[in-house]
């Protein structure tokens, strides 16, 4: 077990009710001038001096019968269940930060769709055995014997995540030697950061790892998702932060992910708190925070920029991910070589050049990279029934069948998205509904985002269909704003619609085609373009009715017969488009 000091356990409890105060430690209310000698013999393990009678008041969420996080085990001592303040989109809890932080979820805690994350009582003690937990995946832990076992469970992108900077790749704009946030983390003094970056570039996990390295003493660190917190939440936190500086002079960190979903009145909560110091903030944001996070925040907050992770960057992680595993590397041209010491096991091999492609088919994201080589591993031991003498060596076709199957073959900025469009548009010009459709689902199961294709159908409606069907223009301006009121992925079978209608309905490129013949026109002209013609202006004033501005000019409605009149300039007489 890990040493845990119990001075971190059940911070997330600590609360003031009346008189009493609630202990930290083992959750009893004492009264408030009997905390702190309380609190000297609780952490010794002799507690006294509780209020007899009295349990721990219930968190709201036990209250009301939402889910409590138990402790897996109660090698935690008297602080029994802890709580879920805060339900979380995404879970925190790596193998790593289950050795480090006293309150871990367990599996059976964790309802679809919710996973709990408690407020996190995060021990920075100087000892090192969070930097190699027991349980943790990385190539020096303990292997189970069984591949697809270490497979099992959390998601591999989880379980690598790594504890320290050494692990931590790429970056090096942000992190490198002599940056400022080097410096900060080396002074452990972090002021209040948001991390700006692409989804999987490491957000989350460098907030862990300042933390980590903040306040060696100990620190609280707290996370919050901004996606399912509400403003009472916020209330919460800030509440449980002032108490622990009050009562242990400890600081907490809160990080919040997600943060531009937060609105402007939930970001008004924080600034004060931040201000003040109680808190320093932590947000992760997918966004550009100039837009998305109030001034105020931002002004009082160091943003760093993340960048997708490089080819390079994103080899070395999943170069570690693979000896976790215990798999091989082959180079290429090289066999491989059956060992007579690991008869036991059939040996794994990957390829080199299957790894190069997965880094770069993952786009900066690691965690797709991670769970792409996850699903293909698991693939290449379903199929590998009868493994062959040598073992089970994993190829380039594995890891690009691994990420198909996932949906991840699709390239969010790259040539993909490029192909992707341009396949709908033609298959709706070919007035082909099921490779319409086929096209729509490989962008949208990809990640795409539905305006990016809302918007071409808003193109195509005019383009392609035109006057044949002046009505698909209102159809997908209509799916733009549907799709922008609601978002995926609900707004999926909005886009379908639309893209089947157009699909249906008849083409005319009339109007397109005239146009670009007048584009073309006016490109091509040379010399000074003909002015406009004198009975065609308007003429607002008296001076520009002597100049003979509108003379001449027959209005239209005067007239029962047809009216002969040029409205083109003189020089461009008898030119067409249409
Ligand atoms: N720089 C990195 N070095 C090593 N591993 C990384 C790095 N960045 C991400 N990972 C891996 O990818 C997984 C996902 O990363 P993380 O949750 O930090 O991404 P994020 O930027 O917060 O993404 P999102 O915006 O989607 O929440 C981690 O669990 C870790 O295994
Ligand atoms: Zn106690």
């Amino acid at each position: 077990m890990m040493a845990q000091s119990a001075e971190v356990l059940g911070t997330s409890q600590v609360g003031s009710f009346g008189n009493n105060v609630q202990c930290p430690v083992c959750s009893l209310e004492i009264s408030a001038g009997q905390i702190n000698s309380h609190l000297d013999s609780c952490l010794q393990g002799k507690a006294v001096g509780g209020v007899p009678g009295k349990k721990r008041r219930l968190s709201s969420n036990e209250e009301s019968g939402k889910e409590v996080a138990q402790q897996p085990g109660k090698q935690f001592g008297p602080a029994g269940p802890t709580f879920p303040l805060f339900n979380k989109s995404k879970s925190f809890t790596g193998p790593s930060e289950c050795a480090t932080q006293s309150l871990c979820t367990s599996p059976s805690s964790r309802k679809q769709g919710v996973s709990v994350s408690s407020a996190e009582a995060l021990h920075c003690q100087e000892d090192d055995d969070y930097r190699l937990p027991q349980h943790n995946l990385t190539p020096d832990a303990k292997k189970p014997n069984n591949l697809s076992e270490k497979l099992n469970g959390k998601p591999l992108a989880d379980k690598m995540r790594p504890t320290d900077l050494n692990d931590y790749m790429g970056q090096k704009k942000v992190l490198g030697e002599n940056t400022l946030l080097r410096n900060l983390l080396q002074s452990n003094d972090i002021p209040s950061i948001i991390l700006w970056g692409p989804p999987g570039c490491g957000k989350t996990t460098l907030a862990h790892i300042i933390a980590k390295n903040t306040h060696k003493s100990s620190c609280r660190f707290v996370t919050l998702s901004a996606t399912s917190a509400s403003t009472s939440d916020v209330r919460e936190v800030i509440k449980q932060a002032q108490n622990e500086q009050r009562l242990f002079k400890r600081k907490t960190i809160l990080f919040v992910d997600e943060i531009h979903r937060f609105n402007k009145t939930q970001q008004d909560t924080f600034l004060p708190h931040v201000e003040c110091g109680t808190i320093t903030l932590i947000g992760a944001t997918t966004e550009n925070p100039s837009f998305q996070v109030n001034t105020a925040l931002l002004s009082r907050c160091r943003v760093i920029v993340l960048e997708k992770l490089s080819v390079e960057a994103m080899e070395a992680i999943l170069m570690r991910a693979v000896g976790s595993l215990g798999i091989k590397v082959l180079k290429v041209g090289e066999q491989p070589v059956h060992s007579s010491s690991d008869v036991s096991e059939t040996p794994i091999y990957v390829e080199e050049k299957a790894l190069t492609t997965l880094a770069h088919l993952c786009d900066g994201d690691a965690r797709t990279g991670l769970n792409g080589l996850q699903l293909s591993v698991q693939a290449s031991l379903a199929a590998e029934k009868d493994p062959i003498e040598h073992g089970i060596i994993i190829k380039e076709e594995h890891i690009k069948e691994g990420l198909q199957r996932s949906h991840i073959l699709y390239d969010r900025a790259g040539e993909e998205h490029y192909n992707c469009i341009s396949a709908l548009h033609k298959s709706m010009r070919g007035s082909d509904q099921n490779a319409s459709l086929y096209w729509l689902g490989r962008m949208l199961e990809g990640g795409e985002n539905p305006l990016y294709v809302a918007r071409r159908l808003v193109r195509f409606a005019s383009e392609d269909v035109g006057l044949a069907d002046p009505q698909a223009l209102t159809q997908a301006v209509s799916t733009y704003q549907a799709c922008h009121f609601i978002g995926m992925p609900e707004c999926e079978v909005i886009l379908a619609q639309c893209v089947m209608y157009l699909a249906c309905a008849p083409k005319s490129i009339s109007v397109y085609s005239a146009y670009n013949k007048v584009k073309e026109c006016l490109k091509n002209h040379k010399g000074p373009l003909p002015s406009v013609p004198l009975h065609l202006r308007n003429a607002p004033t008296k001076l520009m009715k002597g100049l003979g501005y509108g003379k001449g000019y027959k209005y239209n409605p005067l007239f029962s017969e047809p009216v002969e009149q040029d409205y083109m300039p003189e020089e461009m007489k008898g030119v067409t488009f249409v």
